[in-house]
């Protein structure tokens, strides 16, 4: 068989080398002369995968290591008898640290307890469910919102207008333009309007389910108001002035952690290995590298507040990524590439369960605080 895979799929040689040869192609610009002989097409959240692209290929299947899908026309799939996995939940995990270290700046810049905060989820999925029991384990109050869901399922649930009244709404939905419950500008300028004037919006899903020219507007309006941008409309372009409005930019990476892309590897690969019938040879634990920093250790003085705050930004911080992006694209004379460059270069970085926080084994509420946010504890 013959694969044509992204050139920025992690392990794609050694998760797909026994599918057959492999030839690597740049995402963005993936043509139909790039995929026409292959088998397997293997891509990420920047290649439009539709009719046009896959018009008189021989592909078989198609695999996504993303967990969103907007980017493939499922139904043209569907139509023409290829078989399809993405990544459900693949990176849910590096998104939700993603959030936390925003979250730790927005109590940091108030001189509040996370506990202080209210955070209203949209979309209770993967990504909206985990973050939920966090922060519940945390001791934040939660409010949550997904018409989709049953409350037996993800804890109770309330509507739009209620999540909004939070201090943080932060937005966990597909990008869908279609059906009941559409999220293409989910969050516009009424819903902006129904928000307090400090609060906080966080889009870490889609650029497109905030219209993002009432945002800035409404920015311009309110200067209290805290935005914290992962995703931008239209990207790989995106408005410098709507970036020098946010207090958090950056490049669509919440979901780059190591174990988040190699995961969606491994799920592409055990979707491909059912779709054609073969045997799963190959589990990711062993191609996972040993994390760097491995352990942080904390004393019985410190406050709660404050280790959760060193032990968060020790695993992840947000403010390196947003120091870079406000860099590169002050001096940069071309947008899309810039914004690709800044992704395809992303720095390692690992989930937070990699990170051992050490305790002493009296600290109890420093030990539970810890486990809650996801931290592998060490009594000692
Ligand atoms: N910035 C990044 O790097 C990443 C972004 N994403 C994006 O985040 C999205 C969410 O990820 P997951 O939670 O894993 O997806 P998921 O599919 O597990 O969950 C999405 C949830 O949103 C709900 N939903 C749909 N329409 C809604 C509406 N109108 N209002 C409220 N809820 C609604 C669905 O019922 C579902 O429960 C993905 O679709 C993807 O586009 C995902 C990973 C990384
Ligand atoms: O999984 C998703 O959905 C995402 O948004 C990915 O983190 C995007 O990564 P790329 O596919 O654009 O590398």
């Amino acid at each position: 068989m013959h694969i044509v895979a992204d050139e920025n799929i992690p392990l794609i040689e050694q998760f797909f080398g026994d599918f057959g040869d492999i030839t690597r192609v740049a995402g963005r610009t993936m043509t139909q002369e790039d995929v026409a002989k292959a088998d397997i097409l293997l891509v990420r959240s920047v290649t439009q995968v539709n009719r046009e692209l896959l018009e008189g290929s021989s592909v078989k299947f198609v695999g996504t290591a993303t967990i969103g899908t907007d980017h493939i026309d499922l139904e043209c799939l569907k139509e023409a008898g290829i078989g399809f996995a993405s990544a459900p939940g693949c990176n849910a995990q590096a998104v939700v640290d993603y959030v936390l270290s925003a979250l730790s700046v927005v109590v940091d810049s108030r001189g509040i307890d996370f506990r202080d905060l209210s955070v209203g989820i949209v979309g209770v999925g993967n990504v909206g469910l985990l973050l939920r029991q966090r922060l519940e384990q945390m001791g934040l109050t939660v409010l949550a919102c997904d018409p989709f869901k049953e409350e037996d399922d993800v804890g109770e649930l309330t509507t739009l207008d209620k999540v909004l009244g939070c201090d943080v709404v932060s937005l966990h939905t597909p990008m869908e333009k279609g059906g009941d419950h559409p999220t293409w500008h989910l969050i516009g300028d009424a819903q902006l309007q129904q928000m307090m004037t400090d609060a906080c919006l966080i889009n870490a899903c889609r650029g497109a389910v905030v219209d993002n020219d009432a945002l800035l507007k409404h920015l311009h309006d309110n200067p209290d108001f805290v935005a914290v941008l992962d995703v931008w409309e239209g990207e790989p372009e995106l408005n410098r002035e709507l970036l020098d409005f946010c207090a958090l930019a950056t490049p669509h990476i919440a979901g780059y952690s190591l174990d988040g892309k190699m995961r969606g590897t491994e799920l592409v690969y055990q979707g491909a290995c059912e779709f054609f019938g073969l045997p799963e040879r190959l589990k990711l634990g062993q191609f996972l590298p040993e994390p760097g920093i491995r352990r942080v250790d904390f004393s019985a003085e410190v406050p709660v507040h404050q280790a959760l705050r060193t032990a968060i930004r020790a695993s992840y911080e947000i403010r390196v990524d947003d120091g870079v992006m406000r860099s590169v694209i002050r001096h940069s004379q071309n947008l899309r590439e810039s914004f690709d460059r800044m992704r395809k270069d992303y720095p390692l970085r690992r989930d937070t369960i990699n990170l051992k926080v050490g305790v002493p084994a009296r600290a109890h509420d420093l030990q539970d605080a810890l486990e809650a946010a996801g931290f592998d504890v060490r009594s000692r």
